[in-house]
């Protein structure tokens, strides 16, 4: 099978800064990415990377077998922990938006028929995150979940194959974040999508995960901190991976969503159970 997402021997450099290197990362379709790491190694530059708002330094960067856009494109949705939706749009017209300006790039206006249809579609994908009965209420009338739900809608409503996530729970109280935990599993389930998924929380990343990146540099010089950037230390299929990897990385047992499987682990099928 293609795989979704290759990373060939990728570098990342800001000026005499290097952020990322010699990244090599295959990842299948369906496969939920967990990535850790200390803050500033360079954990949202790989979204970045993928999302076509930066080109590597070194290496090529492969969507399904072809070299990724040198762009943003609808096939990549993504949610910030804050901001990522438009304060001065409804509701409705934060999802809608995406589908205007994908049919009619120079108005971002639909008449008749089909804004209609793209009306319908809007609001099945709101249902869908639990908004339908916020349709035309603001941003700034919504709360922290709400508005990460709204996010999620207006990615997911361009059906994206990858959706990025740079710690959209992370602002959220606990009680809130389990609820959207249950949530994007079943939007990653539902909508067949592969998930990149950026935490500071190792164990939302064993929660959420079907496989776990941890970035950290690879080596270090005291004297010139700005030499070497980070790289994949652990990259850690969940619930194959031994108990002693485990305690190592997380200093204690992990909590994680699933039992081991007995023998291999497989990524699940694009929308099958788990
Ligand atoms: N556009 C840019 N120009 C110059 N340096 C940058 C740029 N973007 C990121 N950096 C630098 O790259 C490094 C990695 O930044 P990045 O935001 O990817 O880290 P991070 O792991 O996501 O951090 P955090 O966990 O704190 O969010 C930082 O030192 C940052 O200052």
């Amino acid at each position: 099978m293609t795989p979704r997402i290759r990373f060939e021997n990728v570098w990342m450099t800001y000026g005499d800064q290097v952020v990322l290197e010699r990244l090599n990362l295959t990842v299948a379709p369906g496969e939920f990415c967990t990535i850790v790491g200390a803050s500033g190694c360079g954990k949202t530059t790989l979204l970045r990377l993928l999302l076509g708002e930066e080109t590597p330094s070194r290496g090529r960067i492969l969507l399904d077998g072809e070299p990724l856009p040198a762009e943003p494109g609808p096939d990549r949705g993504i949610v910030f922990q804050r901001y990522s939706v438009f304060p001065h749009l409804s509701v409705l017209g934060n999802v809608l938006l995406g589908l205007e300006l994908r049919a009619s790039p120079v108005t971002g206006r639909l008449f008749g028929g089909a804004r209609r249809n793209a009306q319908g579609e809007a609001v099945a994908m709101l249902e869908a995150v639990g908004l339908g009965q916020a349709l035309r209420k603001y941003p700034s009338q919504l709360s922290g979940g709400m508005q990460q739900r709204l996010a999620l809608a207006q990615s997911l409503v361009m059906h994206p194959r990858i959706l990025l996530l740079d710690e959209p729970f992370g602002a959220l109280d606990p009680g809130i974040r389990r609820d959207m935990h249950e949530l994007v599993l079943r939007l990653w389930r539902e909508n067949n999508l592969t998930v990149f998924m950026v935490t500071h929380d190792i164990r939302e990343g064993f929660y959420l995960g079907t496989r776990l990146l941890v970035f950290d540099k690879l080596r270090h010089d005291p004297d010139a901190p700005q030499a070497y950037g980070a790289g994949i230390t652990y990259d850690l299929p969940i619930g194959q991976t031994d108990a002693g990897t485990l305690a190592e990385v997380l200093g204690r047992p992990p909590a994680t969503s699933r039992q081991p499987p007995a023998t291999s682990h497989q990524p699940p099928a694009p929308g099958g159970e788990r």
